[in-house]
């Protein structure tokens, strides 16, 4: 039976999910929030983001939130967009609102789902999350993902409606947990990107991704999340893919700043808000987050990476 979608958000991985989701026979609908770039994709069906690909004819593109209505609506806008959008396009109660996009809502503290939960308690809340670059989903080259709902019933219905040949979903009952190994690990990428721009090699960013996912564990499990969700796709399958990829927009970010030079602008790097976000929960609620609150102190210009670098080096000698 055909299926239809809605995907919210016309940049790199909507229109990569809504390409291999039409591709694989869903009835899919693109929504972007410019009637230009509506005009634009309709006339030429290429993906300014995504170079060389071709949006698929059967798919629908429109900047008309009325066109909309289908009872799986997949949101790959960036997270600090998330809780404006929910405001402004509500869905009709009982529609599946799958959240594609990976951080902490830093008004709130509130993940995709938690804010999913507070402005549209009548849908159903679900986490697309993992590790995964759009241009390789776009090509159809295969990528597993998580994808988490606390509702197990709904959720494997969205992991069916949601998998194609090459896209293949792995549920899960722990939202929090994925959705907090999506938006930690673009953290520890951009301090991974820190290392090797300035230089301190690679042993070194092993270290730190170790000493990283150590953390990410640790605050997860504070918000209630379990181990093994961290040890999946969504937290130590996407931090090895973010951290250790030039493809990665939060890894080129740091590594931009390791090197003393300017990062490219206008980039979704969605770990720049949740460093921050992170920063705050750590301090606020005493978890020990070294490397997570260093990123954010030298994005906010308070530190600079030597001295973040030698702060961590001196910390007390412990137990691993
Ligand atoms: N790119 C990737 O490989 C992957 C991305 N993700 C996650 O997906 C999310 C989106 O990232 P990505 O698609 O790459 O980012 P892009 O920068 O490519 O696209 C962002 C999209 O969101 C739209 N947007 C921005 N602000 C708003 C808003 N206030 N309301 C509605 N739409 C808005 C943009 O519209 P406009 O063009 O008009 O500005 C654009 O369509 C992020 O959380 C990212 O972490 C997850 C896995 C892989
Ligand atoms: O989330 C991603 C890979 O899973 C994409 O990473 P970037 O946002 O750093 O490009």
């Amino acid at each position: 039976m055909t299926q239809a979608i809605d995907v919210m958000g016309a940049g790199a991985f909507g229109s990569a999910l809504a390409i291999a989701l039409s591709r694989d026979g869903s009835d899919v609908t693109l929504w972007a929030r410019s009637s230009e770039q509506v005009a634009a994709l309709r006339e030429t069906r290429e993906v300014a983001r995504l170079p060389g690909v071709i949006l698929p004819k059967e798919l629908r593109i429109t900047s008309d939130a009325g066109a909309l209505g289908a009872p799986i609506r997949l949101l790959a806008i960036p997270m600090q967009a998330l809780a404006q959008h929910l405001q402004l396009l509500p869905a009709r109660g009982g529609t599946a609102l799958v959240a594609c996009c990976k951080g902490i809502d830093l008004s709130t503290g509130l993940g995709p789902t938690g804010l999913i939960a507070r402005d549209a308690p009548g849908c159903v809340a679900a986490v697309l999350t993992g590790p995964s670059f759009a241009a390789d989903i776009a090509r159809g080259l295969p990528t597993a993902l998580t994808l988490a709902c606390a509702d197990a019933q709904a959720g494997a219905k969205l992991q069916s409606a949601l998998s194609t040949e090459t896209l293949r979903l792995y549920r899960s009952t722990d939202p929090t947990g994925a959705e907090l190994g999506g938006a930690l690990k673009n953290v520890i990428a951009i301090a991974a990107g820190m290392v090797i721009g300035a230089g301190l090699g690679e042993s070194a960013r092993a270290a730190l991704l170790t000493r990283g996912y150590v953390e990410m564990q640790r605050l997860a499990l504070h918000m209630g999340a379990r181990p093994e969700t961290l040890a999946g796709l969504s937290g130590f399958g996407d931090m090895v893919l973010t951290a250790t990829s030039g493809l990665s927009r939060n890894f080129t970010f740091g590594r931009a700043l390791g090197a003393g030079s300017a990062p490219s602008q206008g980039a979704t790097v969605e770990g720049r808000a949740t460093a921050r976000a992170v920063a705050r929960i750590a301090a606020d609620q005493g978890i020990d987050m070294p490397i997570c609150t260093m990123v954010s102190a030298v994005l906010e210009n308070t530190l600079t990476i030597e001295q973040a670098t030698a702060a961590l080096l001196a910390r007390d000698l412990r137990e691993e």
